[in-house]
């Protein structure tokens, strides 16, 4: 196999990366955000609170799987509980009033139980999206064509007070989406056509009689809506929270082996499906021991963590670094190819990986592989081919890049310009092969 050994240039390389530094209203909107809410939730990660876009995969699985396991269970209850009511109707209403709305509260409970057994069994945001549009938009319907109906009847008494509580249906509806964990965008979203619904069944209805109430009524849903919002988001965070810590090891703060694994696998069907390069550098510390030895556990804690924080500060929203052993860290980088991962590994060298106790600057021996490049078919090959490229790179005296070259039929991936940009860089890069 063709190898490029590259000692890592000191210059950072400015690259492909995303510019982090300039302010943008999507930014000034999620630190006021961050601001609002209690600590669970790091600064850099309150952008997810606004919308789904850049979500860990993990945490949208979980998102996903929690929301259609909810939309189960509304759904089940649902199912239950609406064809109750038709007793209730029948004692109060006017024929055919009370028959046509048990016919309508029929058809409402067969759409409950169908979603409750078809919700089952995939995770994907689409799905739970779909499952979730498809609960709202069942009652929400409910209530349009249930509200046409009663207004073709004159109600009084006890058929009055009824028809009152059909109209707080919206109400209930818009409260419920404190249950799911959703982002700002998600709520607006779904709140959109339930707001619509209500404000055109008013329309329907007025006949300019009772506007001031209908409003005063569209306003309490508005803000109703604004607390159910702001339960949402409080339940992402949490959840949010919850799957870092979980995810996270302890000593650097860094995602732990087992859930950069999880994270490797999604990535790698990812870039499979849609055929975008995936790079993975392994990334092992070079005479880490000495430090232990030299200057203590401790000392060596804090070089571990001074590293991750250094690196995790210099990533794309999208990338992940994971502690794979004691001193050996993964860094998975999504649609990215050899040249743009060897630009990556510049540009952290560049800034530096930290000091050793003695002042040295800490170096490291790093395998590179991709996924197009070597044509790997899983993610735990991948891994390997990196892993076996930092031993080449350890073998070839430490300090330096081994990643592939020349090897390479994929269209996304440049290595050979990569090799260029590479050597252009000061001081000057050594190239080998084997
Ligand atoms: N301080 C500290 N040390 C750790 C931790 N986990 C593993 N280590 C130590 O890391 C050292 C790894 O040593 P080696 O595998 O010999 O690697 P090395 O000294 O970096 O040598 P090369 O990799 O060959 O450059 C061992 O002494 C481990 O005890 C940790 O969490 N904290």
């Amino acid at each position: 196999m063709v190898y490029c050994l590259a000692n890592i240039p000191s210059p950072a390389c400015t690259g492909s990366q995303t510019d982090l530094s300039t302010p943008t209203p999507t930014d000034f909107l999620s630190r006021m955000l961050a601001g609002l809410l209690p600590d669970e939730l790091e600064r850099s990660d309150s952008r997810q609170l606004l919308s789904p876009i850049g979500h860990l995969p993990l945490l949208t699985t979980r998102r996903a799987t929690m929301i259609v396991n909810r939309v189960r269970l509304f759904a089940l209850l649902f199912a239950l509980l609406t064809p109750l009511w038709i007793v209730v109707d029948v004692a109060t209403l006017p024929f055919p009033l009370w028959a046509q709305l048990a016919a309508l509260r029929l058809t409402a409970t067969a759409a409950f139980a169908a979603l409750f057994s078809r919700a089952r069994g995939k995770s994907s945001l689409l799905h739970a999206y779909r499952s979730m549009a498809t609960l709202f938009a069942i009652p929400t319907l409910f209530y349009v064509i249930s509200h046409l109906l009663m207004a073709q009847h004159r109600l009084d008494g006890l058929s009055a007070a009824l028809g009152t509580g059909y109209a707080f249906l919206p109400f209930v509806l818009l409260a419920g989406f404190a249950v799911f964990p959703l982002t700002l965008l998600e709520t607006a979203a779904f709140a959109a056509p339930v707001l619509l619904a209500y404000g055109l069944a008013g329309l329907a209805e007025w006949g300019g009689s009772d506007w001031p109430s209908f409003t005063a009524e569209f306003w309490l849903l508005i803000l109703i809506t604004g607390v159910a919002a702001l339960a949402s988001l409080c339940q992402l965070v949490l959840m949010s929270a919850l799957v870092g810590q979980a995810l996270r090891d302890p000593l650097t703060g860094c995602y732990s082996r087992r859930s950069g694994e999880e994270m490797l696998a999604i990535q790698f069907d990812q870039s499979l499906r849609s055929g975008t390069p995936l790079s993975v550098a392994f990334i092992d510390l070079d005479h880490f021991k000495r430090v232990n030895d030299e200057h203590g556990h401790d000392a060596g804690d804090v070089l571990l963590k001074n590293l991750s924080r250094s690196v995790n500060s210099q990533l794309r929203g999208g990338d992940i670094l994971a502690r794979w052993g004691g001193e050996e860290f993964v860094l998975i980088l999504p649609s990215t190819d050899c040249e743009q991962a060897m630009q990556v590994l510049a540009r952290l060298y560049g800034t530096g990986l930290g000091e050793r106790p003695s002042g040295k600057p800490v170096t490291a021996s790093i395998g590179v592989a991709e996924r197009t490049c070597d044509h790997a078919p899983d993610w735990r090959t991948l891994v390997q081919l990196a892993d076996e490229r930092m031993y080449a790179a350890k073998h070839s005296g430490r300090n330096g890049v081994v990643c592939p070259l020349r090897q390479c039929a994929s269209e996304h991936c440049n290595s050979c310009l990569g090799r260029a940009a590479i050597t252009r860089q000061q001081p000057a890069v050594r190239l080998e092969t084997a």
